[in-house]
């Protein structure tokens, strides 16, 4: 007989035996099951916020197997469900946190003038927030809120140019708008490794100390740059410990999440799953647009939707080539003393085009990739069939010509059998949304960008 309650309790003596206190409280403290379903095995508990949701899923869904087993044989199957009425774009701490006392030694605010390079423009007003990033913006919230309670570590990981580095730094300003005097200290950890080094061979150890360990809060840039040293890895574990028994909070952002950093010591990385480890993903198109239009309107600019649309739609991956776009199109009009409207845009951006007319790719040549992949034909594909097995290919081969051609969507539609252009782009956003949310997708777009484009 399963007692859920007293199964529940062992679990959780197991758990705080792993974590420390303010991890513990932080994962499990607000955490309840809700009931067990014999003949399916399905545990139904009750989490915070759809942070908790997420690390009990990756890094606590299999630890209440194992432990059900162990504990009387038992098969479970957890489900999580989010209990209460938090805002999705601010996770509040569960518990009024502990307050930290303000630092305020000439020190700390030495150290700020001399070291903090923090860019202006990387606050949470100037931040978008989308599918992709609002998760690891309410955890940055979160712990701008109560820095050193929850959360910490908060380790940011995503892909080149997706706003990692500006979410930590708006962590940094809010801290420095709320208490002016804190130490606040911004590095990438290159800098952190060059000034070891140095230190070193200066013989200036105890400053080097000094700089890292008394920070109220440290932001840690790019941290896959540990890789591989050992030296580096050592002191920066006994700065973690520092920082972290002083209750003082600590971010870091990555490529990668820890356990795919090349020889990372286990002991960094079992201490950087005590906090939060959030991912950013790619933005949708949409998110593109409302961050295109918020930058256009902090430069003054004028730009109508449909001209937004368009340079939003060339670049998909990365945030910071999707600003440069931005930034060419605005001096392609200064140039031509012209408006800036699609006309403009594209011209000014046909270097990006050229790079993917230079690759050769033609819809036809799409179309048969995508139908020999599927093991359809390509008739199918132009046809008007309305089967899964037909118009999930079908929808793929009109993104992937949406996103490797510069063909216009009437245009697009046309080579698909004389499609409306609203098929065409409705094809474009599913598929776009599905991307993100279906391995199998994501695979495929993977697999036939790779035989098309090389
Ligand atoms: N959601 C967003 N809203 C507004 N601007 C954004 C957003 N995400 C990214 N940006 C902008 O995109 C540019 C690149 O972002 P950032 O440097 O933070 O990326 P990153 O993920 O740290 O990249 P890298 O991996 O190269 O370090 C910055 O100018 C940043 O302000």
């Amino acid at each position: 007989m399963f007692d859920l309650q007293k199964f529940w309790d062992y679990f959780n003596e197991q758990m705080r035996q792993e974590y420390n206190e303010v991890a513990y409280n932080a994962w499990f403290k607000n955490t309840k099951p809700i009931s067990y379903n014999k003949e399916t095995g399905e545990l139904v508990i009750a989490v915070k916020n759809p942070i908790a949701k997420g690390y009990w899923e990756t890094n606590l869904s299999t630890k209440l197997i194992q432990t059900a087993y162990a504990y009387g044989n038992f098969e479970v199957l957890p489900v999580f469900e989010i209990d209460g009425e938090e805002s999705p774009e601010r996770f509040k701490a569960p518990e009024p946190p502990k307050k930290v006392p303000a630092k305020s030694t000439p020190v700390a605010s030495d150290f700020i003038t001399k070291d903090l390079q923090l860019n202006d423009k990387y606050t949470f007003d100037t931040f978008v927030q989308g599918e992709g990033n609002k998760l690891a913006e309410g955890a940055a919230l979160a712990v701008a809120d109560s820095p050193g309670s929850f959360y910490n570590p908060l380790f940011i990981f995503g892909g080149v140019g997706l706003g990692k580095t500006h979410l930590m730094q708006a962590i940094g300003h809010q801290m420095l708008k709320e208490r002016p005097n804190a130490k606040v200290v911004y590095i990438q950890s290159e800098t952190f490794v060059n000034d070891f080094i140095n230190s070193i061979k200066n013989k200036t150890q105890d400053e080097f100390r000094e700089k890292y360990r008394t920070a109220d809060l440290l932001l840690v840039d790019d941290i896959q740059f540990f890789a591989k040293k050992e030296g580096i890895q050592e002191e920066f574990f006994h700065t973690f410990e520092t920082l972290y028994n002083d209750q003082k909070q600590i971010v870091m952002t990555s490529d990668r999440l820890p356990t795919e950093i090349p020889d990372l010591s286990e002991r960094l990385v079992s201490r950087f799953a005590w906090g939060l480890q959030v991912e950013i993903t790619p933005p949708d198109l949409e998110t593109r647009i409302a961050i295109l239009r918020k930058k256009a309107e902090s430069d003054g600019l004028r730009i109508d939707d449909q001209t937004l649309d368009y340079i939003a739609s060339q670049v998909s991956t990365n945030i910071r080539e999707l600003e440069g776009a931005l930034v060419k199109v605005q001096a392609h009009a200064t140039i031509e003393k012209a408006d800036i409207n699609v006309n403009l845009a594209r011209d000014a951006l046909t270097d990006l085009k050229l790079v993917q007319k230079s690759r050769g790719i033609q819809i036809p040549k799409i179309q048969e990739v995508v139908a020999n992949y599927f093991q359809t034909t390509v008739s199918e594909l132009k046809g008007k069939k309305r089967v899964r097995q037909i118009v999930v290919p079908r929808q793929i081969a009109m993104y992937l010509a949406r996103e490797l051609t510069d063909a216009s969507l009437p245009k697009i539609g046309q080579e698909f059998g004389g499609k409306d252009h609203t098929t065409v782009m409705h094809a474009y956003e599913k598929i776009e949304k599905d991307v993100r949310t279906d391995s199998e997708i994501k695979n495929a777009i993977y697999e036939l960008r790779q035989m098309l484009e090389h």
